[in-house]
């Protein structure tokens, strides 16, 4: 076999997605090829170097590598980025023939170089009873891990295009559907909304108030094939005992007041999707109900002899943690068991950061229509503060009421300064408006001025709370090692 046929081996056997597959294939074609009786691949980390693969030239692997490999030769060459080969003495016979004797192997090992730094290595050995190997050899050998190192290098920038490529597009759609934000969490969560979309089977959506779950569900109706409508209901503001007859609705004469017979949400949203929020609120009798409707399909009207059956999606949605639920007897766990395979987790807005100046351009636009306004962008002090708020109150939703806020109250007509930006609940808060801490003003990178603004809320809270550390963690709700670190980190412990 020669080398091109190497290459064609190897070329068609990778795959994109695993770099390390193709290291393992080429593995496995260079013993052939080189004569080695055994070839291994070593990445390089900060642990020193780790064996990718390591196989005999009949292809079995080898393990453990310490045993057939100079590891010491290998970590030199990946430390000196210098080709090695020499002749040594190994503990074990790589044939396995004679596994007690020592066993001498001519040893080669060439880095792999990828932008000026060693980022592997290979190592290849035969028996002492063949030739060394020989200066062609290693040029030759040393040429082809050049072209591998190529080849695994333009796979990888092929794969970051391709995730690039499956970003922009999701991103695409997501606005499409309303949501905003690219960070890689609301990528993930986008990409299983679109799988779960194509499935009958109840959702439960789970995250902080004001994340976006309503919009998630309305997401996985639109993404779905559904002819009837996307109906929401809030457990929570529904009275428990007219809950039934709202969901499941009623008959004529089934209680004083049921003047005719009047469907229920299930047979509104009828071949469309029904969305159940805060399900955290629903009474647990009715969560049996709920269940049995899951399980069945059928609905049982109040005061109806018979059930009807009903084809209707259940999203639900909550954000409250139902385990917890289930553990103060106040949530049912035959549904929560129900329920918990098919989950959307919704980020807090604090945990995906770099979505807030898109969010930000976004609801400019929605307000600027909405009240014939003409603002361009934030100032970069303004951005500053948004960028640092937490967001405990309501994640995007509260952020959208900062911005329509901002808005309404500014000044300059272009342009949303820092000065009507606040937090939901700032004006109660006895210390005043934490964005008129002073080194928000100052200038600097966004990394020093968002350190600086750590440092002035640590030492805020710290005053607020006359000293009493502990009560300044609780009043940030950090837990105590965050706590700990952010305070040595800016010099305040
Ligand atoms: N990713 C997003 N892109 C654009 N707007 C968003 C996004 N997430 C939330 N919003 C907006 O924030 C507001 C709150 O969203 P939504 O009602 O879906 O949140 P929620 O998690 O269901 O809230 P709650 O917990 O109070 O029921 C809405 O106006 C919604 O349009």
């Amino acid at each position: 076999m020669d080398r091109f046929e190497v290459f064609h081996r190897i070329l068609s056997q990778s795959n994109l997605s695993s770099m390390e597959s193709m290291a393992y294939h080429t593995v496995y074609e260079m013993a052939e090829f080189s004569l080695a009786q055994l070839v291994a691949y070593f990445t390089i980390d900060a642990g020193g170097v780790s064996c990718v693969a390591a196989r005999t030239r009949e292809g079995s692997d080898v393990s453990p590598p310490e045993k057939y490999i100079p590891i010491k030769m290998v970590q030199q060459v990946a430390l000196s980025g210098n080709i090695q080969s020499k002749t040594t003495t190994m503990e074990a016979n790589i044939n396995r023939v004679t596994p007690s004797f020592a066993k001498r192997q001519h040893a080669l090992a060439i880095p792999m170089i990828s932008n000026g730094t060693v980022s592997g290595v290979w190592f290849l050995s035969r028996s002492f009873e063949m030739p060394a190997y020989s200066d062609t050899e290693v040029q030759l050998l040393k040429n082809i891990f050049k072209d591998v190192e190529r080849l695994i290098q333009n796979t990888r920038q092929l794969e970051e295009q391709q995730y690039e490529l499956d970003t922009a597009k999701s991103e695409l759609e997501m606005n499409r559907i309303g949501i905003i934000g690219d960070h890689p969490s609301m990528v993930r969560m986008f990409n299983l909304i679109k799988k779960l979309a194509r499935v009958p089977s109840t959702v439960l959506i789970q995250g902080e108030s004001g994340t976006g779950k309503e919009l998630v569900a309305n997401a996985v109706y639109k993404l779905g094939a559904y002819d009837g409508p996307f109906i929401s209901m809030n457990c929570g503001s529904v009275e428990p005992n007219l809950l039934k007859s709202e969901l499941f609705g009623h008959v004529k004469g089934s209680f004083t007041g049921a003047l005719k017979d009047r469907p229920g949400l299930f047979k509104k949203a009828q071949d469309g999707v029904l969305f159940l929020d805060e399900l955290g609120e629903m009474p647990t009798d009715m969560q049996v109900t709920l269940l049995r409707t899951l399980e069945c399909g059928e609905i049982h009207p109040v005061g109806a002899d018979q059930p009807q059956t009903v084809n209707t999606r259940i999203v639900c949605a909550t954000h409250r943690d139902l385990r917890k639920m289930v553990d103060d007897g106040k949530f049912r766990n035959d549904l929560r068991q129900r329920l918990k395979g098919l989950t959307i987790s919704v980020p807090p807005l604090r945990d995906r950061r770099s979505d807030i100046p898109t969010l930000c351009d976004y609801f400019i636009k929605k307000y600027n229509e909405k009240f014939g306004l003409a603002f361009k962008a934030l100032r970069p002090e303004a951005m500053n503060v948004v960028m640092s708020m937490d967001y405990r109150h309501g994640n995007v939703r509260e952020l959208e009421h900062i911005i329509e806020r901002a808005m309404v109250f500014e000044d300059d007509p272009n342009y949303i300064t820092e000065n009507y930006l606040q937090m939901e609940d700032d004006e109660d808060d006895d210390g005043g408006d934490p964005s008129s801490i002073g080194p928000l003003r100052t200038e600097g990178t966004y990394e020093e001025r968002m350190g600086a603004y750590a440092a002035a809320l640590l030492k805020d809270a710290i005053e607020k709370s006359k000293g009493n550390k502990t009560k300044a963690m609780k009043s940030l709700g950090l837990s105590r090692t965050t706590f700990y670190s952010l305070l040595n980190r800016h010099g305040l412990s």
